[in-house]
């Protein structure tokens, strides 16, 4: 296999070629002017629209994230969701989900999208541990990453898929493993790969993305 290479105009194709373009999908920072330069912590626009199609594809109805920000990955979502799918979205952050709120609003999808403010962790503890959630997506502080983890498998239902977000730390999983953020990322990596409770595949999309399915009891590969 020949890597491919990644240049401006390339990554500018494929955006060109990732639809839906318009409104939200189109220019995620559109409504993120107050995020400045935070805004690179967004997923862009080719992940937000994969993220709507795997929300299709696994016919969710009950997603959950980690991480809300300015609101884009969680639009993504809603947008895959059936009108009666909700999504619950958790952050620490009062002034990035008041920001969120006015986006959802601003695109008719608040009505499926329930913003939980506080430490993810206990937001997540406090949950029921009943199996229902389809679809969870994982994008906030990395230390968290592997209790995030650890609270979302049992929550899923088989088959269900956990997408984990910025897995490479913009390369430095490779390019300076011995750095704590990248320790603890590639220790994180090894820890998915490595549970026998889900089916992972790494893509090299975005700062990377981890898809880890549920395996069903049944499931033989
Ligand atoms: C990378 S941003 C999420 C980006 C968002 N998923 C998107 O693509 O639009 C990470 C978010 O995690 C939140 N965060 C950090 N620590 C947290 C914690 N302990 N519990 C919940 N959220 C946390 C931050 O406030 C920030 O909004």
């Amino acid at each position: 296999m020949r890597p491919i290479p990644t240049i401006d105009a390339l990554h500018d194709y494929v955006l060109d070629h990732s639809g839906p373009v318009d409104g939200a999908h189109r220019n995620p920072n559109r409504h993120t002017s107050a995020a400045g330069e935070r805004t690179q912590s967004q997923i862009g626009h080719d992940q937000g629209t994969f993220l709507t199609m795997l929300t299709q594809l696994m016919n969710a109805e009950r997603a959950i994230e980690i991480g809300t920000f300015t609101g884009y990955s969680a639009l993504c979502i809603a947008r895959g969701l059936p009108a009666n799918g909700r999504l619950i979205t958790c952050d620490v952050s009062h002034e990035w989900s008041e920001t969120a709120g006015q986006a959802w609003s601003r695109e008719g999808l608040s009505g499926r999208i329930e913003p939980r403010l506080g430490p993810a962790v206990e937001t997540l503890r406090a949950l029921p541990a009943d199996p229902v959630y389809d679809l969870a997506f994982l994008g906030a502080d990395k230390p968290g990453y592997l209790d995030y983890y650890e609270e979302l498998v049992p929550r899923l239902r088989a088959g269900g898929l956990i997408v984990i977000d910025e897995v490479l730390l913009a390369g430095t999983v490779v390019t300076d493993p011995d750095a704590e953020a990248a320790r603890t990322m590639r220790e994180f990596n090894a820890h998915v790969c490595a549970d026998k409770r889900v089916d992972a595949v790494m893509l090299s999309i975005g700062d990377g993305v981890t898809l880890a399915r549920k395996r069903l009891a049944d499931d033989t590969a």
